[in-house]
């Protein structure tokens, strides 16, 4: 499974402020202002195909948690879309707030979401592991998916019904047989890409994003359950809990955010 050491624990996320990256005019998250997207005509359809077989485990990294998969063969994949590669999906995540009025990292319009699940991939056709291609500028494809309180998410129960096995950092338990595609929307075709940064440190600036413009819906119970979780470990005296694990928006800085739809 990709190492998650990058998903760093300990950082808790009033590290949001400017901290220095060398570079850092790539960093991620943004706001993505459609009525100056670029549509680009050459843009394919996204092309995942993900073995359930490969879902190893669901662990609190005390910033997020994260399921993450068998990333050793080629059996979990993305292709196509903006992408010239072959990429591995190593693990997913999700980022969400304290209430339903925020918690995504990308906004459209200024419009924030309750959650973003962010599908962790990296390009297995140049790098033999994340370690190396996390620090390449092509390395890392990023799948962003907006939640939205709604009608309960089938998919999800069973994930959400893992979390309490791992309410404290450093938890981890087995997850087996969880087919990430669930959590796609239906239209896969229409989204945002951008080249940007990890969203939490080392914040390297090797993601090609992909946001979709379709958003998924959860109950506002599963949500719940999220907001459950806790950024400190059992040990620890005061305990905190899991919920505003987002980054601020960061400067466009001249990138071209290209659509996949006109
Ligand atoms: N939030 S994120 O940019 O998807 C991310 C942060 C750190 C590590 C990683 F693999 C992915
Ligand atoms: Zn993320």
């Amino acid at each position: 499974a990709c190492s998650s050491k990058y998903v760093l624990s300990q950082m808790h996320p009033m590290w949001q402020g400017p901290l220095a990256v060398p570079g850092g005019d790539r960093q991620s998250p943004i706001d993505i202002v459609v009525r100056k997207s670029v549509y680009d005509s050459e843009l394919k359809p996204l092309v995942t195909d993900y073995d359930p077989e490969t879902c190893q485990q669901i662990w609190n990294n005390g910033y997020s948690f994260l399921v993450e998969y068998d990333d050793t063969t080629d059996k979990s994949t993305l292709k196509g879309g903006p992408l010239q590669d072959q990429f591995r999906l190593c693990q997913f995540h999700f980022h969400w707030g304290e209430t339903n009025a925020w918690g995504s990292e990308h906004t459209v319009d200024r419009r924030l979401f309750p959650a973003e699940l962010h599908l962790v991939h990296w390009n297995s056709d140049k790098y033999s592991l994340f370690e190396e291609a996390v620090m390449e500028d092509n390395g890392l494809a990023v799948i962003g998916i907006f939640l939205k309180v709604g009608k309960r998410h089938e998919g999800l129960q069973k994930l959400v019904d893992a979390l309490p096995a791992i309410r404290h950092k450093g938890s981890i338990v087995e997850f087996t047989r969880f087919d990430p595609a669930c959590l796609l929307p239906s239209n896969t075709d229409d989204y945002w890409t951008y080249h940007g940064s990890l969203t939490t440190p080392p914040l390297t600036e090797s993601v090609t994003w992909m946001v979709m413009k379709q958003h998924i819906e959860v109950s506002h119970d599963q949500l719940a359950v999220f907001r459950s979780l806790l950024f400190t470990a059992a040990e620890e005296e005061v305990q905190k809990s899991m919920v505003n694990n987002f980054r601020v928006q960061q400067p466009l800085r001249g990138r071209t955010v290209r659509s996949s739809f006109s």
